[in-house]
Parts: structure tokens; C-alpha cells; sequence
């Protein structure tokens, strides 16, 4: 029996295809063990799996039906609360300026020191809930709010019960260079990573990746190669925070060691675009760091004009303050000139190239991928960014399962 059958939607956004994101008008989907198993105009697909021997049948009437969110950079877990840093950059003080004063990042290490595992938690899922009903099925969540052992390992257990109880699927991230702790040289603490950390995240057996902060001020390209090339040597694959406040090399570095991703980009020039295309390392973006900063964007049109195939994340973290992929997207059309439909592939199947996981279908609809999805309350994807500021998702479905109603 169908496990699922959406049919009479107004549109459904299937994935990359020939002419960029393919789409069907008037469409229905069959799901069967949690996968897709056809895709088509409603008159097609009814025809050979009938609503009737559903388990469940919905009317989308009027709906439009998106693969899931993939969010494919985030800094969800942290305790604390910064909202007065906020008030501090409107008044003009400046990101490393907050750094430099033990704020920002530092700050936020002291508050995650200082909870536990289930105050850690309990914070998490009732972030995992607001990102499901913004329509996010899949996230990758860093650590790196604990600098040293004892509370990266317990940031990397808390991301691991979160993915076993919280139907949002959970790709975790060892960030153990994310900043210098306070006291620590940064090549004493690049040591500390390499010889205490990464042994003891590789006998967790949690994290999937490592990460670096590769920035002025924090881990230079040769302190972020050392880190780098110890996780790969611990099981850990590479990803580089890039050229986000200067152009430091990151990117070089990225393409060099083969990393799945180069993430912020801000500052990447021409010939960092293309040694990221050569070495098939996915460039992530993240506009609402801009915004939050009032930086400026990244050049999306340049990385997609030369042939890469972006992803597009939250960066949902204390400094920007939002989970919401919808306004990512909104971001990247109004703000980086992507179309609509670049944006939503961006943040969905780009994302899971940013993460690995193209092979298996996800952040698509075509048949044999995972049947996670959304129904938005608009006939269209364009109404995603054209409708900004308001969440449209309605219902999602994990694995075919429904996980949000909407309500
Ligand atoms: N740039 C470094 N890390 C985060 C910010 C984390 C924080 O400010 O707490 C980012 O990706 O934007
Ligand atoms: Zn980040």
C-alpha cells in the first residue's frame, strides 16, 4: 500500500534538472518506505498509485511542495544570551572589536562551559523545533563553544541525543578551532586540538566533519592546515570558514586539502572561485551573516556564473540570530541576485552537497530520494523569498512521515 500520495499541488519543485530547478505544475507525489517513489502531474501519478489505497492522501490544492530545507552551516548549540552584543554592533562597535574584549564567541564558550548536558539540550530541541517548522528536515550543527575537551566532547553527545529524539536529522561537526581560548597562545592551543582534542572526538565516534576558523586574528592558513589535516587523519573530513572578514587563503586551503565545503566566502576573489570548481569543493553562503553584520554579500553571480554550484546556509548562531532558511533565500534574491529558483536549490540540494549527501537524492524530490518535504501555504517557491519575513511552511514530511502540521 502507498504510504503517502500529495496530489492537485500547484507546483512541485523536484530538483536540479536540465533547465536549472525542475518543477511540475499541477503535481503529485507518491511516497513509499519514506522515499519517493514517483513524481509527476497529478493525473499521472493518481492514476497509478489511487488516494484511496493511500495510508494518507492530501489535498494540496493550492499548496506548492519543496524538498526540505538542508541547512548546511549552523552554530546551534549554545547557551547564554547576547542580545546586548547586538546593541552594541547598532551602535557601531565591530564584531572582532566584541571578540577582542573576551565577547562574542568567547562569551558564549563561558555560558556552554558552564551548563550542563541537559540545560544544553532541552535549548537545542526547542531550537530543532522552530528550524522544523521553518521547514529545515536536515542540519549540520558545529561544536565550538567548549575550546576545550571536556565541553567539545559534551557539545558533540548533546548533538547525538538531539538527532536520536528530534525527527530534524543531525550532520554533527567537530569545531574545536573556532576561536583561541582566553590565556592560550594560538599555536599552544592549535596543539592542544590536535594532540588532546581530535584523539578524544575520534574515540566518541560522533563527528562526521572538522572545522576552522581560517581568519585574521584567529587560526592563520598554516595553523588551520595543521588542524585540518589532523582531523582528516582522525576520520574527520575538512570544511573552512573562508575569507569572511579578509582574504586570508582559506579558500586555497579548501581546495588543497579537497574540503567538502568553503563556507562564508565574502572576500573570495576570482582565482578562489575557480581552485574551489576545480576541487569540487562546495561554496556555501551565508547571507544573513551579512545582514546581521551589515557586511557585504558574498558574490553569489560570480560563484554561479563560473559554473559552481552553491549552497546556501542560516549560519544560525548567537551573532545571527535566525534559523530560518526561507529568509536565506529571501536574502540571496534580494540581496545577491540569485533568481528564486537558484536560491532554493541553494539551500536545498546545495546544501546537501555542502554535506556530502547528493548521492542519496536529498534536498530532491526525485524518485528513490528521501520523502522529506514541505508543503508552503503559496502556489509557488517564488513566494518563498517574495513573501519575506513570513514563514509559509505548512506541513513537513521526515521520511514521509508528517513531524509538523503547521499549527
Ligand atoms: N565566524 C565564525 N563563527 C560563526 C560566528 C559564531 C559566533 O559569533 O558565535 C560564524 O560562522 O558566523
Ligand atoms: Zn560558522
Amino acid at each position: 500500500m502507498t504510504q503517502t500520495i500529495i496530489y492537485e499541488a500547484s507546483e512541485i519543485v523536484v530538483g536540479p534538472g536540465e533547465n536549472g530547478l525542475d518543477r511540475v505544475d499541477g503535481g503529485a507525489i507518491a511516497v513509499e518506505d519514506g522515499t519517493v517513489a514517483a513524481v509527476g502531474p497529478t493525473e499521472e501519478i493518481t492514476r497509478a498509485y489511487p488516494p484511496e489505497n493511500a495510508v494518507r492522501a492530501i489535498d494540496a490544492s493550492g499548496q506548492a511542495v519543496i524538498p526540505g530545507f538542508v541547512d548546511s552551516h549552523t552554530h546551534a548549540l549554545f547557551a547564554g544570551d547576547r542580545s546586548d552584543e547586538f546593541e552594541a554592533k547598532l551602535r557601531g562597535v565591530s564584531y572582532q572589536e566584541i571578540l577582542d574584549e573576551g565577547g562574542g564567541i568567547l562569551r558564549t564558550v563561558q555560558a556552554t562551559r558552564n551548563a550542563s548536558e541537559a540545560e544544553l539540550l532541552d535549548r537545542l530541541l526547542g531550537q530543532l523545533d522552530a528550524m522544523l517548522a521553518h521547514g529545515t528536515t536536515t542540519v549540520e550543527i558545529k561544536s565550538g563553544y567548549g575550546l576545550d575537551s571536556e565541553t567539545e566532547l559534551r557539545m558533540l553527545s548533546v548533538i547525538k541525543r538531539a538527532d536520536d529524539t528530534h525527527p530534524v536529522d543531525i550532520v554533527p561537526a567537530y569545531m574545536g578551532a573556532h576561536a583561541v581560548p582566553e590565556g592560550r597562545t594560538t599555536d599552544d592551543y592549535v596543539k592542544a586540538v590536535v594532540t588532546e582534542q581530535l584523539p578524544a572526538v575520534e574515540r566518541q565516534g560522533i563527528a562526521e566533519f572538522c572545522d576552522v576558523f581560517c581568519e585574521e586574528g584567529v587560526f592563520d592558513v598554516e595553523q588551520s592546515r595543521r588542524v585540518l589535516t589532523a582531523g582528516a587523519e582522525h576520520g574527520l573530513t575538512p570544511k573552512v570558514h573562508a575569507e569572511e572578514f579578509v582574504r586570508l587563503g582559506g579558500a586555497q586551503l579548501a581546495a588543497e586539502l579537497g574540503a567538502t565545503s568553503a563556507d562564508h566566502l565574502l572576500h573570495a576573489e576570482q582565482v578562489d572561485i575557480d581552485a574551489l570548481n576545480a576541487s569540487g569543493v562546495t561554496p556555501v553562503l551565508l547571507p544573513g551573516t551579512a545582514f546581521s553584520l551589515g557586511a557585504e554579500y558574498a558574490d553569489a553571480r560570480a560563484f554561479i556564473d563560473r559554473g559552481a554550484s552553491v549552497a546556501l546556509a542560516s549560519d544560525f548562531n548567537p551573532n545571527c540570530h535566525s534559523p530560518s532558511m526561507g529568509f536565506a533565500v529571501a536574502l540571496g534574491c534580494l540581496e545577491m541576485e540569485m533568481t528564486p529558483a537558484e536560491a532554493l536549490g541553494a539551500a536545498t540540494h546545495g546544501g546537501a552537497s555542502a554535506l556530502n549527501r547528493s548521492d542519496s537524492g536529498l534536498g530532491t524530490l526525485h524518485p528513490g530520494a528521501p520523502a522529506d518535504l514541505c508543503l508552503i501555504d503559496a502556489p509557488s517557491h517564488v513566494h518563498i523569498p517574495y513573501t519575506f519575513g513570513i514563514n509559509l511552511v505548512d506541513t513537513v514530511l521526515k521520511a514521509g512521515e508528517v513531524v509538523s502540521d503547521g499549527r
